[in-house]
């Protein structure tokens, strides 16, 4: 896989991506708005748009008891999961599979009126990194997609508008070891998630629309997917 041609840019996203996510709200600059509030999960974002396309940056933080960060970016990087969890998702094909934690997806999302219907192609790429606050802690676990060209898919030549995205999933598992010293449970077990995303639309849509599309979208893609990885792994041993 080091020798792909995506590798160069794959290292470079994933490593600006990792450090964006690492930072905290307060040092990722001004202008976040929170925009949602559920429990646990905050969804911040911020007002930008390119060529007067709404393209917000969003990032959202969310702690999750009984999973690891290992299990919600193996939930979120295998394509035999998506179609359980991603409720907008019409099409999925995997067009390259560069290595075992590396590939190429296209999939199409359902048509959200009035807007019309999105696709994106993009490297999807599942990492484990060194915990650097505590050397004996659990890894933390990240997914980067990022759209890329193929030339035997080129953008807009069908139905579905082409979408430009980078998103980073990072997890931080926490231990909380039982007092008594018996064995772990899933109730010692908790991850934070922090969810970065910048989807350029492709093609112009209203901002109104497409600020009430993310609005809603967000929330129940986060809640949905996180409750999913609650389900399928509460009676398994834990993936670290
Ligand atoms: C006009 C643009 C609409 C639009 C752009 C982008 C996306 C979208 C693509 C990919 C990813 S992901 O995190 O990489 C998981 C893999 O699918 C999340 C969101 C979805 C929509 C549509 C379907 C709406 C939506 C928005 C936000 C979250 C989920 N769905």
């Amino acid at each position: 896989a080091s020798q792909h041609r995506l590798w160069p840019e794959i290292e470079n996203v994933v490593k600006s991506q990792v450090n964006m996510a690492k930072m905290g709200i307060g040092e990722c600059g001004a202008g976040w708005q929170l925009f949602a509030e559920d429990g646990e999960m905050k969804m911040y974002r911020r007002e930008e748009e390119v060529d007067g396309m709404v393209c917000d940056p969003l990032k959202a933080v969310h702690v999750v008891k009984g999973i690891s960060g290992h299990e919600v970016c193996h939930y979120f990087f295998n394509p035999q999961y998506r179609y359980d969890w991603e409720s907008t998702l019409e099409h999925m094909t995997v067009l390259e599979t560069i290595s075992e934690d590396t590939l190429v997806f296209l999939q199409t999302h359902k048509r959200i009126w009035p807007a019309s219907q999105r696709e994106g192609l993009f490297w999807s790429h599942i990492r484990k990194l060194p915990n650097e606050k505590d050397r004996d802690g659990p890894d933390i676990w990240t997914v980067v997609n990022n759209s890329t060209e193929y030339s035997e898919h080129p953008a807009n030549n069908g139905k579905c508008v082409r979408i430009f995205l980078t998103v980073c999933l990072l997890c931080q598992t926490t231990v909380d070891p039982p007092k008594d010293g018996t064995t772990l449970t899933r109730d010692n077990l908790s991850c934070k998630i922090t969810y970065c995303s910048v989807v350029n639309p492709g093609g112009w849509a209203p901002a109104s629309v497409l600020r009430a599309v993310y609005k809603r979208e967000y929330p129940k893609f986060l809640k949905r997917f996180t409750a999913y990885v609650k389900n399928q792994t509460k009676n398994k041993p834990i993936m670290f």
